[in-house]
């Protein structure tokens, strides 16, 4: 799904009205049903105490009035409550005059709040994408009010005075929502760990916003879920053969992290590589062999890391970091690496720290190459960010201007291609913050891009997915707590299938 901007969903807005020749409260009213039915899905008719409406003087408290209106003829008690303003949208204006007599509706007085029982479900309808700067004043007690009240909140489009897609003072007060309901499309600030507690749970409604405005609005975000995904990874033909699937190598392991490389490994297999060979030093020998007896072992002549590159003829791609140490010899083969490539690079963990603490190194990286760090590893390549907005600008700048694709993990973690483009993953929950899980996600990226049949962009993608559907999968089976990187490993095989079934768009 493409992430569209506040501006450019105005845009998608108008551009509906256009097509269809609709109004826009024809368009509002449109929207607004979609929230009714999935609060009336909730919440029963006979729930004890009213639904509190809170409307702002613009279209979104347009889009509240509507809800209250459909709620109350659905037999709901219902209150609206109107912030105090001078001026106020059409659509607003159209439907507070359509809002029944005998339904409760008054103008807030700042200095005298409603009281709200404890677990009160709250609508905000306060503000939306018009937000143009942070809550001050009354609007801002408003919120701080509700937030206080400990009711449920569901925020209308965006948790009002959320900034949609753009930095905003650390301090701004922000409708701390339950759940956000939006339409047609994600929103970026939706994405970000410094919104979790505004945003809560977060669900995108249809309201069948112009289809071909969407497609071709360009966008520089997108949220990445099966559909994005359809036909990104094709079923294996009759004729295909190891070849097709590649020959990986995977350079791993040190003493007392030989475990990193077998989860590597493992992932890798169940990536479906046509063969993996990996360096281990001698001390992984044995437990390789036995751990992941698919692999080929090619052992390193030290005992205890890995200081020699092979031969890199045989292999389609290479993979390096999992466990693998920070050792001066170890350095100088991810030196030789660079400078030897002539296929797809992964690189990842200690092989990126490596990369941090020598950044002379990242003029050597082949472009396409795919670095996998997560937020401390990434500033260790780049600087310390101000905030996750930030992060996302140096994700972009690093991308472009190393001609890679390098990957932020965590929520929704994001892809940033060369071209600047940023891809936000959607699968994926808590249990993964596990030791093991980025090695697996490194075999798994890995296998993808030794694969032949796949692009750069596809192999980052498709691998982050099923990565997180990876995970998904084996926490139906052994609850997030329980979760091992391991169990992620033997999922990859189930969610990689999921996703060659899905039916192609045509
Ligand atoms: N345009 C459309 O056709 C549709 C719009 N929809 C709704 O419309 C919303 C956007 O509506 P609007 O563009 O009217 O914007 P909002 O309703 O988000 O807010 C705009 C109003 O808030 C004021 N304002 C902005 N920042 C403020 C601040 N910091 N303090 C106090 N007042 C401030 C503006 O002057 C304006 O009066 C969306 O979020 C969505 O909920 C939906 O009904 C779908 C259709
Ligand atoms: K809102």
């Amino acid at each position: 799904m493409k992430i569209l901007s506040a501006d450019q969903t105005r845009q998608a807005d108008q551009a509906t009205i256009q097509a269809e020749g609709i109004r826009s409260d024809e368009l509002m009213e449109r929207a607004a049903t979609a929230l009714t039915s999935w609060l009336m899905e909730r919440v029963a008719p006979d729930e004890p105490g009213q639904i509190h409406v809170f409307c702002g003087p613009g279209n979104n408290g347009g889009d509240g009035l509507v809800v209250a209106r459909q709620l109350h003829e659905a037999g709901y008690a219902v209150r609206v409550w109107l912030l105090p303003a001078t001026k106020h949208s059409a659509d607003f204006t159209i439907n507070r005059q359509r809002l029944p007599a005998e339904l409760p509706c008054a103008e807030l007085n700042p200095q005298k709040l409603p009281r709200l029982p404890p677990h009160t479900i709250v609508l905000d309808a306060l503000f939306g994408t018009g937000l143009r700067r942070p809550l001050t004043d009354d609007a801002a007690a408003v919120v701080k009010h509700l937030n206080k009240a400990q009711a449920r909140i569901v925020a209308v489009d965006v948790p009002s005075g959320l900034f949609t897609d753009a930095p905003q003072p650390a301090d701004s007060v922000v409708v701390q929502a339950r759940h956000t309901i939006s339409f047609e499309l994600p929103k970026l600030s939706f994405l970000l760990p410094q919104n979790a507690a505004f945003v809560g749970q977060w669900h995108v409604l249809p309201i069948g916003l112009n289809t071909e405005f969407i497609h071709t609005v360009p966008v520089d975000n997108y949220y990445v879920d099966a559909v994005f995904l359809a036909g990104r990874l094709p079923q294996r033909s009759q004729f295909s053969h190891k070849g097709t699937f590649g020959h990986a190598l995977l350079l791993a392991g040190s003493r007392g992290k030989i475990g990193a490389a077998v989860l590597a490994s493992r992932a890798c297999l169940h990536g479906g590589v046509g063969l993996l060979t990996v360096r281990v030093p001698a001390v992984g020998y044995d437990i390789l062999q036995t751990s992941a007896p698919e692999a080929m072992a090619l052992t390193d002549p030290a005992t205890d890391f890995v200081t020699e590159l092979p031969d890199l003829k045989p292999y389609a791609a290479i993979g390096i970091g999992p466990g693998l140490g920070q050792e001066a010899a170890t350095r100088d083969v991810l030196e030789q690496l660079l400078r030897a490539a002539k296929v797809p690079l992964v690189i990842d963990a200690d092989a990126l720290n490596m990369l941090g603490a020598n950044r002379e190194l990242l003029d050597l990286l082949p472009p396409d190459t795919l670095l996998t760090p997560h937020p401390k590893e990434f500033e260790r390549l780049t600087e310390p960010a101000r905030d996750d907005y930030h992060r996302l600008e140096l994700l972009r700048d690093f991308a472009r201007q190393r001609r890679c694709y390098c990957v932020l993990k965590g929520a929704y973690t994001a892809l940033a291609a060369p071209d600047g483009t940023l891809y936000f993953n959607s699968t994926g929950n808590p249990g993964m913050a596990t030791g093991g899980s980025g090695d697996v996600l490194t075999g798994l990226l890995l296998a993808l891009r030794a694969d032949q049949r796949l692009s750069p962009l596809d192999a980052a993608l498709l691998g982050l997915y099923a990565h997180g559907r990876a995970g998904d999968l084996a926490a139906e089976e052994t609850g997030q707590a329980g979760l091992v990187a391991g169990d992620i490993a033997r999922f990859i095989g189930p969610a990689l299938h999921k996703l060659t079934t899905l039916p192609a768009r045509l």
